[in-house]
């Protein structure tokens, strides 16, 4: 039996209302991680600076109050929301992410409660809402990201050791909530919230006020979707409560890493958030080690797909508002592949089929088709099918051109699929038109 908790999970399973299932069949989004660390990119004195570039502020090579000055050069003259918007459409993308305040504290909004917004820069005009309109108008949904960990605010405090540490952080935790209302009421058709650092002691002794804060926000705006990332309960659990329930619409914990199994799903609603380079969020003008190819990224979303997440991939705009080469082509090339391949992704999610080795199974809530993403081709191109109890197969079509391929009975359940022979650029998507067994008899008299 569970331990009786005021700040844990209010709710046992997952939302059941229309902007939950909304949020379940994007399939694709966009990260963009924007702010003053776009300036230095990662360098600092002309020197490289470990660790992600968004990071740099706190590197021991950088003074805070040398990098809080990087103030006074944001001035992004190649900064175009309209054109970002249509890049993002023409990717794909569903649902976007934005950084509102990143762990450096600069606000890209006019935020009444902070001297360090872009107000206070050259620019001196509102980043966030061109942002929303321009996504808003190609119909993708706006996500605000929000960092309780705040490195220029000096209430913020990493852990209460003192009486006034306390003082502070309650006056912290103001701050906190009137900049999320800020947020919320100047940019009303936001649907989300997604909130990072808040690992450290400080918040996970702020059970309560988490708690509170998430009902509050919820009650600005009914329908908000918020993953388990904000909330900690009363004994400083996060993600899960003391009975192991999650707190959140979904489990925010697949930064940089997707489930092995759709068991370790835990039935639970989830999204991977992903970076092009490796822990890059920001930009950096260095991107050393692996860069993911498109072909790799759609694998990872079909992957995320194939066990009912969503898959969201990071862009870091540089300095002056324009994209880096790699982002702009692989957006391109990922777009191409969802205008042929979109209904094996969008809608959809996990299938009735155990998983092969060739690749992923999809199931599309509306068509009801199922659909599999091939990357491993076979040297005999010959794909292993096992299909369920009381199904067969009564199409097996190529997405795009629609070709029939063949379909050969090995035995019992097995089937093999023919997939036509010749080097692909891309993943090739094949989709299954399912009957059930007496559905078939039916057809067949
Ligand atoms: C979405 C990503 N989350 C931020 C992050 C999270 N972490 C982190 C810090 C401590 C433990 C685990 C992860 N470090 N950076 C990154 O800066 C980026 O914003």
């Amino acid at each position: 039996d569970s331990i009786p908790l005021r700040h844990g999970a209010h709710r046992i399973g997952n939302r059941t209302d229309s902007d939950m299932a909304h949020w379940r069949d994007y399939g694709l989004g966009q990260f963009i991680h924007w702010g003053l660390y776009a300036i230095p990119g990662g360098f600092w004195h002309g020197q490289p600076v470990n660790g992600a570039a968004e990071w740099i502020r706190s590197s021991k090579k950088v003074d805070p109050k040398e990098y809080d000055a990087l103030i006074s050069q944001f001035n992004p003259v190649k900064y175009d929301p309209v054109a970002w918007a249509l890049m993002a459409k023409n990717m794909g993308t569903k649902y976007v992410t934005f950084t509102t305040k990143h762990h450096d504290g600069f606000c890209l909004w006019p935020s009444k409660y902070s001297d360090f917004t872009i107000m206070q820069s050259p620019w001196k005009k509102d980043i966030i809402k061109p942002f929303v309109e321009a996504y808003n108008k190609q119909g993708i949904d706006v996500y605000l990201y929000f960092s309780i960990m705040d490195w220029h605010n000096p209430d913020w405090r990493y852990e209460l050791k003192t009486k006034s540490d306390s003082v502070a952080f309650d006056r912290f935790k103001e701050f906190t909530k009137n900049q999320l209302t800020e947020l919320l009421t100047l940019y009303p058709t936001t649907k989300g919230l997604w909130f990072d650092g808040t690992w450290d002691k400080s918040w996970k002794a702020s059970g309560a006020f988490s708690d509170e804060l998430e009902q509050y926000l919820k009650k600005l705006r009914p329908g908000l979707v918020i993953g388990s990332r904000l909330r900690a309960d009363e004994k400083g659990n996060r993600h899960l409560d003391a009975n192991g329930r999650l707190m959140g619409d979904y489990h925010q914990v697949w930064e940089r890493k997707i489930p092995e199994t759709i068991a370790e799903v835990k039935g639970y609603d989830w999204e991977c958030v992903m970076t092009v380079p490796e822990n890059q969020w920001g930009y950096n003008a260095r991107w050393s080690g692996h860069v993911k190819s498109s072909s790799e990224i759609i694998e990872m979303l079909a992957n995320c797909v194939s066990k009912g997440g969503n898959f969201v991939l990071n862009f870091g705009p540089k300095g002056d508002g324009s994209f880096r080469e790699e982002e702009i082509r692989l957006a391109k090339e990922i777009g191409n592949w969802m205008a042929v391949n979109g209904e094996a992704i969008y809608a959809a999610g996990q299938s009735d089929f155990r998983k092969e080795d060739w690749g992923y199974y999809t199931k599309s809530k509306t068509s009801g088709k199922t659909y599999m993403v091939v990357f491993n081709t076979p040297v005999t191109n010959m794909l292993k099918v096992n299909i369920p109890k009381n199904q067969k197969i009564a199409s097996q079509k190529l997405l795009g051109s629609k070709q029939v391929l063949p379909l050969e009975h090995i035995e019992g359940r097995m089937h093999y699929i023919r997939l036509p022979g010749g080097v692909r650029q891309q993943p090739a998507v094949i989709e299954l038109q399912l009957i059930s067994d007496d559905q078939k008899k039916e057809l067949d008299v």
